[in-house]
């Protein structure tokens, strides 16, 4: 049909359906890719590839079904994206270890803004390298201990606020609890401020930060990039991806400027939270270049950044990084412990045994820990069993081909945590929760990349230490003074959440009862 002898209707609609067809046929010859290479995988589901069984079945149990029916390499897709799941401990070892210079950089389905670019986490090449290197040195061991004494007062806080929660309620929620006490401890190890957000939820801090962790920044055209990758910057340039919850950003950018702006005018400044350890990085660096350390991530060139320390974007948007990477993974490892130790009364009696033995009641050291074994391998094996990030990946930025496997630019190479985690070839009835998979002699039977909680290579979790220190600190606290058992709202099995991150579907609910 002719309008005004400008449009003609048909050919409209026969062109919109040619362009339909053939971005179809683009994601179905896209969808070819591992058949060709003969990699082992499921039929991918038209269009959306895995995406559609990370949405339906969680992505735990998807890679739980997948890896025991393909093998140690999987070839699937998210969207057209080819994905290589790769529980293969000797391919992982070449790929995240030795060829590192390919896959140093994660997956990024957006790039947005210069906030996004500048996290630890998302940040690529020689820019997250110069990153990387001035945020490493906050974490060593002589900076950490110095942050004990602000840890211990938030453990204090945190068994009070049990306490109060004991005498109001039949059971307790455990990632509340724990969420507090891990809100507390980013709080002061990160901006030296002291909040005790059980007690004070409306504090402006809580409240901001549970704004920023609440907000979802999964947006439906993350999908359509996955979908249509040539569509990455259109997609960002009209979409910008908030990095932030809405207005959170400006609360904390004003935070950190107000501190950045103390601490430059106080030379000797005492604090030794981790924005101040930033703001020192950078004198601190030069010092070792002067001693004469070698630059011990090696190889990458990153002279563009070596001449100035973290500017202020940079140290704001790492500064919220410890919320993203470090609170959802912290809150809810001593909240599974806690759960376990209330299905298991034995090894709680061995738990609190090895703890009487070792502090009494007196509060926890840094020098006490190795000594605390059983404490240890308990603790690993909720890491196992309860990997707080079920996957890992890394992007290939050019063709190679790794152990005579050809790997395309672009491909995202994926660790599935939980199902290497689960392979009964390492771990014989992997279902069952046992600490004794970790005594020495037990560890020394597997390979060495068969257990990745925190990743691996250089882009390991920076904050592993931390986070132990701080879990086992909580854990300590907490049983010194109460016993968990499971309650009238404990659920066995406990459901999980099906997203990039292990929680529970409905909390950890238990009793607890005083010692
Ligand atoms: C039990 C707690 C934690 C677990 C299980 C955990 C796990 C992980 C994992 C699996 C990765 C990816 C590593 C890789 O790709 O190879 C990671 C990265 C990271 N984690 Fe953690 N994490 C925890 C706590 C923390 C804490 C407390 C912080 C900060 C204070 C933190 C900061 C980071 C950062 C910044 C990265 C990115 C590192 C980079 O790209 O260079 N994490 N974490």
């Amino acid at each position: 049909m002719d309008v005004l002898g400008l449009v003609d209707i048909p050919s409209w609609i026969f062109t919109i359906l040619l362009f339909i067809f053939t971005l179809y046929l683009y994601t179905l010859w896209k969808h070819t890719l591992w058949r060709r290479l003969g990699v082992p995988g499921p039929i991918p589901f038209p269009i959306l590839g895995s995406i559609k069984d990370l949405a339906v079945k969680g992505v735990s149990k998807t890679d739980q079904d997948l890896v025991p029916k393909y093998g140690s390499v999987v070839g699937v897709y998210n969207g057209t994206i080819p994905v290589l799941l790769v529980t293969d401990t000797d391919l992982i070892k070449e790929i995240f270890i030795k060829e590192y210079q390919t896959f140093t950089n994660r997956v990024l389905i957006l790039k947005t803004d210069d906030l996004l670019d500048s996290m630890i986490t998302a940040a690529e090449d020689d820019h997250w390298k110069f990153i990387r290197s001035t945020m490493t040195p906050t974490f060593t061991s002589g900076k950490l201990k110095n942050m004990l004494p602000m840890i211990l007062r938030c453990c204090d806080d945190l068994v009070n606020n049990i306490n109060g929660k004991l005498e109001q309620n039949d059971t307790v929620e455990m990632t509340e609890v724990f969420g507090g006490f891990t809100l507390d401890v980013i709080a002061s190890t990160a901006f030296g401020l002291q909040v005790n957000s059980q007690k004070e939820p409306d504090n402006e801090f809580v409240t901001n930060t549970k704004k920023t962790l609440t907000d979802s920044v999964v947006k439906p055209y993350f999908v359509i990039v996955m979908i249509f990758p040539f569509l990455k910057n259109l997609m960002g340039t009209l979409f910008k991806a908030p990095v932030f919850g809405e207005g959170s950003e400006d609360f904390f950018r004003n935070i950190v400027q107000q501190l950045v702006a103390e601490r430059k005018s106080n030379s000797n400044s005492h604090f030794r939270d981790f924005i101040q350890l930033m703001l020192n990085s950078h004198k601190d660096k030069t010092k070792e270049k002067e001693n004469g350390r070698i630059d011990e991530l090696g190889g990458l060139d990153f002279s563009e950044y070596k001449n100035r320390g973290m500017n202020e974007n940079e140290i704001l948007t790492n500064s919220m990084v410890f919320f993203g990477a470090g609170f959802d993974t912290t809150k809810t490892t001593p909240s599974f412990a806690a759960y376990v130790l209330a299905l298991h009364p034995d090894m709680q009696e061995r738990l609190f045994t090895e703890i009487d033995n070792e502090l009494g009641k007196s509060p926890p050291t840094y020098d006490s820990l190795p000594n605390m074994k059983y404490l240890e391998m308990f603790l690993a094996e909720v890491l196992r069993l309860y990997a707080a990030v079920p996957r890992i990946n890394r992007r290939a930025k050019s063709d190679i081909t790794v152990n005579g496997m050809f790997i395309p630019k672009d491909t995202d190479v994926t660790i599935p945590i939980s199902a290497l985690h689960r392979n009964p070839k390492y771990w014989p009835e992997p279902e069952k929760f046992d600490p004794e998979r970790f005594t020495d002699e037990n560890k020394a039977t597997r390979p060495m990349y068969s257990y990745l909680p925190f990743g691996l290579g250089p882009r390991v979790c920076i904050g592993m230490r931390l986070a132990l220190i701080e879990t086992k600190y909580a854990l300590i606290s907490t049983v010194q003074n109460f016993k968990f058992v499971v309650g009238s709202k404990t659920e066995i099995p406990m459901p999980l959440e099906k997203g990039f991150i292990t929680r529970p579907l409905n909390g950890i609910h238990l009793k607890i009862e005083k010692r």
